[in-house]
């Protein structure tokens, strides 16, 4: 199978040296040609993981994206939630057909509040059979650094989902197969919400202590969410909650100092505004568009979720972290 990965960031950058790693030859959609003249000339993402060295015969980089779909039979998606529609969009109805699309973006497409899947077959007719999810708790710094990682990837046609996740197995990267696709994608983009309460929990001064408690009602949650969703959504499926997908990535997003969405809540928690932490992290915390997303979807499935809506109401409506934090104190067990 051919793979085409589509994005440039840090992820994409992991994604693709796993591939060329094992010898897959990719097509690499990039957007920006200053980037790819660059990668050309020096082998390396002169922005993200800079460390990492690609084999230029293993890589045909472009940035026309009918292109690298056209040369695709696996079309690896990882660019943040928030660009995702703008760079969909450039392609014509009818470019995913036979493609098997593999969905690495943790988040919802903002605005409509849909799951990738939900968008890519309203706007590509892609069928739920032709669509996978990679999930699992894997910062893109570790697999950089060849530090062993396990990711989970997730999809109806369990054999073809194998055929992928094979694709990127070796010495460094276990893979878990399963046909969960819709839980693991809600389960990430929830962890996100919640890894960034962690970070505000922390630059508000909580310790250790309160932060076990927090995720352990953190994972309470989303469970709650979950099973309420489902009630509505029979493809949700059941959930293998003490999975890595669920437990494991929140964990690793709650307490690693790689996490983009703590980092960007340890800067809410010290009182700086939206903006700044935008501007000081120059990467993208998810779970900032998230939490609205998921605030707006939750008016409509009703389950209880006071983290989400706390983390929500901080960074949308200007409440104040303390006294939010304050008020989810009372309520933990
Ligand atoms: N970084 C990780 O460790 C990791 C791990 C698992 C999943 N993910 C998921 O992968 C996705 C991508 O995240 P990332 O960490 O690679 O992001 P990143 O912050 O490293 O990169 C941001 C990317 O967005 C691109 N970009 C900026 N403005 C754009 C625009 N207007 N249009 C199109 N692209 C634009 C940048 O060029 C860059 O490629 C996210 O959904 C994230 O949750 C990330
Ligand atoms: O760095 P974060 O917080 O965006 O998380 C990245 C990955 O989703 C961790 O599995």
């Amino acid at each position: 199978m051919k793979a085409g990965i589509i994005g440039s960031g840090s992820w994409a950058t992991a994604l693709a040296k796993i591939l060329t790693d094992n010898g897959n030859q990719i097509s690499w959609w990039i957007r920006n040609e200053d980037t790819i003249r660059y990668m050309q000339l020096r082998h390396h993402n002169r922005h993200y993981l800079t460390s990492v060295y690609f084999d230029t015969n293993l890589v045909k980089l472009s940035s026309h994206l009918e292109e690298v779909v056209a040369a695709s039979d696996v079309l690896v998606l990882a660019v943040p939630s928030a660009f995702l529609e703008d760079v969909m969009l450039q392609l014509s109805p009818e470019a995913l057909q036979g493609k098997k699309v593999v969905n690495a973006v943790k988040g919802l497409v903002p605005g409509s509040n849909l799951l990738i899947n939900d968008y890519l077959s309203d706007i590509f007719d892609l069928p739920l059979e032709q669509y996978y999810a990679i999930t699992g708790p894997c910062h893109a710094e570790e697999v950089a650094n060849e530090k062993l990682s396990y990711l989970t990837f997730s999809g109806l046609q369990e054999a073809a989902a194998q055929s992928i996740a094979d694709m990127f197995t070796n010495s460094y990267l276990q893979t878990i197969v399963n046909r969960d696709v819709i839980g693991v994608q809600l389960a990430a983009v929830l962890k996100n919400i919640y890894a960034l309460g962690a970070g505000i929990a922390h630059g508000l001064e909580y310790g250790d202590n309160f932060l076990s408690v927090y995720i352990t009602n953190c994972f309470r949650e989303m469970q709650q969410f979950l099973d309420v969703y489902g009630k509505d959504h029979t493809e949700a499926g059941t959930h293998n909650y003490n999975a890595s997908a669920y437990l494991g990535d929140l964990l690793v997003t709650c307490y690693s100092l790689h996490s983009r969405n703590r980092t960007f809540g340890n800067m809410i928690g010290k009182g700086y505004s939206v903006k700044a932490a935008q501007l000081e992290l120059n990467m993208i915390a998810e779970g900032y568009y998230a939490s609205k997303s998921l605030f707006e979807k939750n008016m409509e499935v009703g389950a209880y979720m006071p983290v989400a809506q706390a983390v929500y109401t901080i960074l949308w409506q200007h409440l104040n972290p303390r006294e939010a934090f304050l008020a989810l104190e009372k309520g933990f067990i």
